[in-house]
């Protein structure tokens, strides 16, 4: 099963649904006990609970009733706790009442030598950037790299939207998200600025939020399992061939890069369309290279676009392309012709998958992504009825349903030049092989950002490095030891 990730309002909805749950601060009991089993856990890790030392920043909310409960668990185990209040007539009267029961002190400043501090400002009801008292709190902090506390965020780091992942300024940067019940948009939307999330149950359904709420993660294991791989009765032809039409013969890069991928990423065979030909089999000799459509033979799927120009012969080959009843990925020059032109995919009824980055997705829509990358490529989709894959390292894949796929890169190696490329060619291999447009973007997505990592391994890598270790990445999706 995908991992769902839900609106602030279809996690309220599932918490109203739980009924007495809610009404006898069973929730919040579970969700603080929760937060303080991570924190102990990561005081364990680090030598121990007792005479350890923790902050909590309590806001107005629920959420500070579950940082204050969770200081009372801590306090009952030795740990030194402190509370600030920035509401103080707001703050949780049970939580509070729990927290000085349990020998924790309420104080005016954090004091120095922290070992966690517990971001309890605001979780599902916070608007806008932290208010200027708490942004002075956690602005004072010592980074953990240089000996300050690790910062645990409860719900979410205050400051940032729970449904868009805007990251407003200030916001607080947590090391650690304990969630509950259910992920929330911002743990992908704003995955770098959650840091671990941890997911803890409290007995409430999430399973009834409407599409319109949920963003889907796949797991690796889900992306291992559908990548297409030759089975008994498979030929080069049957596996679904994939036609790239990329680069020029001035420059070759793009063509090389994503024919290459297309190789890499699945069995059969790739045709190459361009002027480019001649450099494509030099690198990849397996690769079927022409230099015009009517001599490309036929393929199950096109991938096209990158550096192939956006001259009127390269506008006539991709309406050409475009014009079959193929599955067609289009990317980079092959969108700006497409923005152009919108009469060129607008009575498609064949899978038409795009895959801009934020410059061609404001080319496509009009107008920029702006905070809200989410609803921007929910709504393109929709207008144009085509599957939209909306780069950078949080990946967002919408298909003309509002159904969205995310996927967190988890590092940002392959912000680089040509990373685009060697993704086109993976997805429209994967397209080829029979995936529908959403599942070829959001599973090339991860083993790409899988293969950046691999490749980096702590180092700045280029695309030629990305594309070499487009087979260790599928290798490790699928769960397979080459050694
Ligand atoms: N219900 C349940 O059973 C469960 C709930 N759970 C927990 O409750 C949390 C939701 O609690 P919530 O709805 O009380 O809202 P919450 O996120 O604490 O903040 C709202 C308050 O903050 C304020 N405020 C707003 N923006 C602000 C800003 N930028 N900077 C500073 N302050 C700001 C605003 O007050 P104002 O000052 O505007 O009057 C408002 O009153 C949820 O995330 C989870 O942790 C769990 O225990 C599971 C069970
Ligand atoms: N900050 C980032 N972190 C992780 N991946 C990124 C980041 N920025 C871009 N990427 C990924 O790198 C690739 C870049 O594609 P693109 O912008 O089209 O580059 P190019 O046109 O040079 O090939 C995409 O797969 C994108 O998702
Ligand atoms: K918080």
């Amino acid at each position: 099963m995908p991992i769902r990730h839900l609106t602030a309002d279809a996690v309220r909805a599932a918490e109203h649904a739980a009924g007495d749950l809610l009404a006898n601060g069973t929730l919040m009991r579970r969700a603080s006990r929760g937060v303080a089993s991570v924190v102990i856990e990561e005081l364990r890790r680090t030598g121990g609970c007792y005479g350890r030392r923790v902050g909590i920043v309590v806001g107005a909310g629920d959420n500070g009733g579950d940082a204050l409960y969770a200081g009372a668990v801590l306090a009952r185990r030795g740990v030194a706790c402190v509370a600030l209040l920035l509401a103080p007539e707001k703050a949780h009267a049970g939580g509070l009442e729990g927290f000085r029961r349990a020998g924790g002190h309420v104080v005016g400043d954090l004091p120095d030598a922290l070992d966690v501090v517990i971001d309890g400002v605001v979780g599902i009801g916070g608007r806008g950037p932290l208010r200027p008292a708490a942004a002075a709190v956690f602005g004072a902090l010592t980074p953990p790299e240089d000996g300050g506390p690790i910062i645990v965020a409860v719900d979410l780091p205050s400051g940032v939207d729970a449904d868009t992942g805007e990251v407003h300024d200030p916001a607080v940067r947590a090391d650690i998200t304990v969630t509950f019940g259910v992920r929330r948009n911002v743990h992908l939307l704003a995955a770098p600025q959650c840091g671990r999330v941890r997911l803890v149950d409290i007995g409430i359904d999430t399973t009834g939020a409407a599409e319109a709420d949920t963003l889907w993660t796949l797991t690796d294991a889900e992306v291992g399992r559908m990548w297409p791989v030759p089975g008994p009765a498979d030929d080069k032809y049957s596996q679904g061939v994939v036609g790239v039409i990329a680069g020029s013969a001035r420059y070759p890069g793009a063509a090389i890069l994503a024919s290459g991928a297309a190789v890499a990423a699945t069995s059969g065979m790739t045709r190459f369309i361009g002027s480019a030909a001649e450099e494509v089999v030099s690198h990849h000799p397996e690769v079927v290279a022409v230099h015009t459509h009517a001599d490309a033979g036929r393929v199950q799927a096109w991938a096209v676009g990158p550096g192939m120009g956006t001259d009127d012969d390269a506008l006539a080959l991709l309406r050409d392309i475009l014009a079959t009843d193929l599955p067609v990925l289009v990317d980079a020059d092959g969108l700006t012709m497409v923005a152009a032109h919108p009469d060129l995919v607008a009575d498609r009824a064949a899978p038409t998958l795009l895959t801009p980055h934020a410059g061609e997705f404001a080319r496509l829509a009009g107008s920029e992504v702006g905070p809200d990358r989410l609803t921007a490529v929910r709504e393109l989709a929709h207008r144009w009825q085509v599957t939209v894959l909306l780069k950078g390292r949080i990946t967002l894949i919408a298909d003309p349903t509002g159904a969205v796929l995310g996927n967190d890169a988890g590092a940002s190696w392959a912000s680089t030049a040509g990373a685009g490329d060697v993704l086109s060619g993976m997805a429209g291999s994967l397209l080829a092989a029979g995936l529908s447009p959403q599942l070829a973007g959001a599973a090339a997505a991860r083993a790409h950002a899988h293969a950046a990592v691999l490749a980096a391994r702590g180092a700045p890598i280029g695309a030629s490095d990305l594309l070499a270790a487009v087979r260790p990445a599928i290798r490790e999706l699928r769960g397979v030891d080459a050694s």
